[in-house]
């Protein structure tokens, strides 16, 4: 008699427990039969694998090298197709509109920009890693919104040069509004690397490009707050120290500055570094205190709150992403030219820096219980002394400078910002998954 569950004694969990258990002569000759044609069937297919992997290899190697890439969509970049998007993306519709590069247009800032800007007719093309630094899902969900308003999205880093000269042999941008980075404060302890890989190399990538670039496109891009650092004299202002950052993120940023600054003496570029203060709002980015205390307040989970020395409570000067959309596209359209070509400098450009903050700092503890009025629940507060691990205690914008040269005016309080985002953050995530609104 055979035995009956031979499927199983051919694949035993541990090697050789066959032979222990099942030693009868049937079961060893149907055995190695059907070892025997098992194998002879594997070796074919492993040829087969083999030949097929091969065989792309080689197709692989024979086509340009430039359209080994592939974007979200799995459009070949380099590739007609990816040409016919970047170019309908590029299209301006008003008179006078601008073509605008926009990196890290999934990011939170960038799609609003992007979308802010191809609202009123300039033309704007997207670029963007989908890194996991926060659920990429909500990028993706950010490249829907903005494709569905003719704006795409190229799949790339903007550390690959190969990328950006694409972008630039097919498009002559006027404008980069740059807002790839890596951001936030203390994931800097975490993982050093990715800042100096976003913030330092990829923005002198970037600058290569557009100081190669003919005509020489204007540059705008996301500074921070952070590079007052330890500062205590405040409001902060564009003329104080920013020599004692509490970060290395503060630090990248702080470099970037002296970056740009180098890239505008040299090669005439004109560049517009805005430092942004605790940017909150819809679409927001999940690593920022008051989204994960949204998730947290809701889930019933605990929030941990900083305080600082003496018990003092830490204040942001959180400014609504409206406000700083406005400040941006100020920024872009108040540019003034490059002035090189073709890496030649022919003349002095500008080289600006402006605070875009609210005025109006608020505690972090008034935050959460702005949050807990609009979720209808109470946190469950965890108060700790403030880690060393980058925070500082306070930011205070002083705005008086943007809003000479941008007419930069934030018209957003906190209260009624965080009300929209908790109202985006029901419909985004509970309402559109069919969950209920409130616990
Ligand atoms: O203004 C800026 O330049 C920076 O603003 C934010 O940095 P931060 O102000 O630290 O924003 P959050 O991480 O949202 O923290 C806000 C406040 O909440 C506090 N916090 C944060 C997290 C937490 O678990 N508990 C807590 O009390 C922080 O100490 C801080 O005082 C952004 O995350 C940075 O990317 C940006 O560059």
């Amino acid at each position: 008699m055979p035995p009956l569950d031979l499927e199983e004694d051919l694949f035993p969990s541990t090697p050789g427990k066959i032979k222990i258990e099942r030693a009868n002569n049937y079961a060893m000759n149907r055995s190695f039969h059907r070892c025997f044609t098992s194998t002879t069937t594997m070796f074919l297919w492993v040829l087969l694998l083999i030949a097929l992997t091969a065989s792309y290899l080689s197709i692989q190697t024979s086509v340009d090298s430039a359209t080994r890439y592939t974007s979200g969509d799995r459009t070949v970049i380099g590739g007609r197709h990816w040409e016919k998007q970047v170019r309908s993306s590029a299209q301006i519709s008003r008179f006078h509109g601008m073509s605008v590069l926009v990196t890290g247009a999934a990011g939170f800032v960038g799609s609003h920009v992007a979308l802010a800007l191809k609202k009123r007719g300039d033309g704007v093309v997207g670029v963007d890693n989908f890194n996991n630094y926060y659920d990429p899902s909500l990028k993706n969900a950010r490249r829907d919104l903005l494709q569905s308003h003719n704006v795409f999205i190229v799949e790339g880093d903007i550390n690959d040069a190969r990328v950006l000269a694409k972008l630039f042999d097919v498009v002559a941008f006027t404008h980069v509004m740059h807002l790839a980075a890596q951001a936030g404060v203390r994931y800097a302890m975490e993982n050093p690397h990715s800042y100096v890989n976003s913030n330092i190399a990829g923005l002198v990538t970037l600058l290569e490009q557009c100081k190669s670039a003919d005509p020489q496109p204007a540059v705008v891009w996301a500074s921070s707050s952070s590079v007052y650092g330890l500062n205590e004299k405040t409001p902060f202002s564009e003329s104080d120290r920013t020599d004692q950052p509490a970060s290395l993120y503060a630090a990248t940023k702080k470099a970037g500055e002296a970056i740009t600054h180098t890239y505008n003496h040299i090669y005439g570029l004109s560049i517009t570094g805005l430092r942004f203060f605790t940017v909150y709002g819809p679409w927001g980015r999940p690593d920022m205190a008051y989204f994960s205390f949204t998730q947290d307040i809701r889930q019933g989970k605990p929030i941990t709150i900083y305080r600082g020395k003496n018990r003092v409570d830490l204040a942001r000067d959180f400014t609504y992403i409206d406000d700083i959309v406005k400040g941006c596209v100020a920024a872009l359209d108040s540019s003034g030219k490059s002035t090189g070509s073709g890496g030649k400098k022919r003349g002095p450009a500008p080289y600006r820096i402006y605070n875009l903050g609210n005025t109006a700092p608020v505690t972090v503890p008034t935050m959460v219980s702005l949050l807990e009025k609009y979720l209808k629940k109470k946190a469950r507060k965890h108060v700790v002394t403030m880690l060393g691990n980058g925070d500082v205690p306070f930011t205070h914008a002083n705005i008086s400078l943007a809003q000479r040269e941008l007419g930069y005016k934030p018209t957003t309080d906190l209260a009624t910002g965080l009300k929209k985002f908790v109202r985006w953050y029901v419909s985004y995530y509970i309402e559109d998954h069919g969950m209920p609104v409130y616990d």
